[in-house]
């Protein structure tokens, strides 16, 4: 068998007395969209920072492509290809859509000093960078918008132009369809879907309907603890997820 995009290997995580991450196993392969779901506190978002380099493990390994990246600090990992779109706004709001994009091309190029932004800002290869990642999330016709001024879904789209502008092989995506109405949750499951031939994606996510209509495969997390992975049928009958985690959720969406 090919070896997966990213294995974890008995990922352990402890806060105090609380095991937040117990021996987490977890394979993603090249081009699957593979979903984490699990109760508040789970550990999910302990996980993801895990494999960003943001959080260090008590124990277990990390291989990307085949390779041990656990000792790998962040900006390493992001140089490999891993990127992560965070939970909470990491967003510049006095800056335009296209200003944070660049930024974020500029920081992964590594070339440009963050203290040259007002001239790199202007650069064309950072603007055309810039404006490739807006328009892939259809976000093009707003590039000279102050942040401030989008909506809440077109931030949470930004978010994810700024994570593609550092062309990842990876995107770890912690609760992208957080405080989206219906139409932009759907607008961002389409988004989501089309990218689906191009990056590989982690994807944390409470909506349920929004897992099953994008996951190849689910893992569920609960108490620190995988207690169940594979596709998303087979983990809608799983009656241990049902009992922990699914209940009388209604998942009724299909896959594809
Ligand atoms: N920095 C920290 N210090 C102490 N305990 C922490 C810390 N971060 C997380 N925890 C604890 O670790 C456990 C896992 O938390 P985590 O945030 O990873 O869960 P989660 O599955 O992402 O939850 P949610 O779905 O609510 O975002 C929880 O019990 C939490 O209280």
């Amino acid at each position: 068998m090919a070896e997966p995009l990213l294995r974890v290997d008995n990922l352990v995580r402890r806060f105090g007395g609380i095991i937040a991450t117990d021996h987490v196993c977890l394979d993603v392969s090249k081009g699957e969209i593979h979903a984490i779901i699990g109760p508040n506190g789970a550990g999910k978002t302990t996980l993801i920072s895990q494999l960003t380099g943001h959080l260090a493990p008590h124990a277990g390994r990390i291989f990307l492509g085949g390779r041990d990246i656990s000792s790998f600090p962040a900006y390493k990992r992001s140089a490999l290809g891993l990127a992560r779109s965070f939970q909470i706004t990491s967003l510049l709001t006095d800056f335009t859509a296209a200003d944070n994009v660049a930024l974020a091309a500029q920081a992964h190029d590594g070339r440009h000093s963050f203290r040259f932004f007002a001239n790199a800002r202007r650069e064309k290869p950072l603007r055309d960078a810039a404006r490739a990642a807006l328009e892939r999330v259809c976000l093009g016709h707003r590039a000279d918008v102050l942040v401030s001024k989008l909506s809440h879904g077109e931030q949470r789209e930004l978010e994810l132009a700024v994570a593609l502008a550092t062309k990842p092989q990876l995107l770890l995506l912690d609760e992208p369809m957080a405080g989206l109405g219906v139409t932009e949750s759907q607008r961002m499951v389409k988004l989501l879907a089309e990218l689906r031939n191009e990056v590989s994606i982690v994807l944390v996510e409470h909506d349920m309907e929004a897992v099953f209509a994008l996951a190849d495969r689910i893992s569920v997390l609960v108490y620190g603890r995988i207690i169940a992975s594979g596709k998303p049928d087979e983990i809608r009958q799983n009656e241990e997820v049902k009992r922990a985690y699914l209940g009388d959720q209604h998942v009724v969406v299909g896959h594809g």
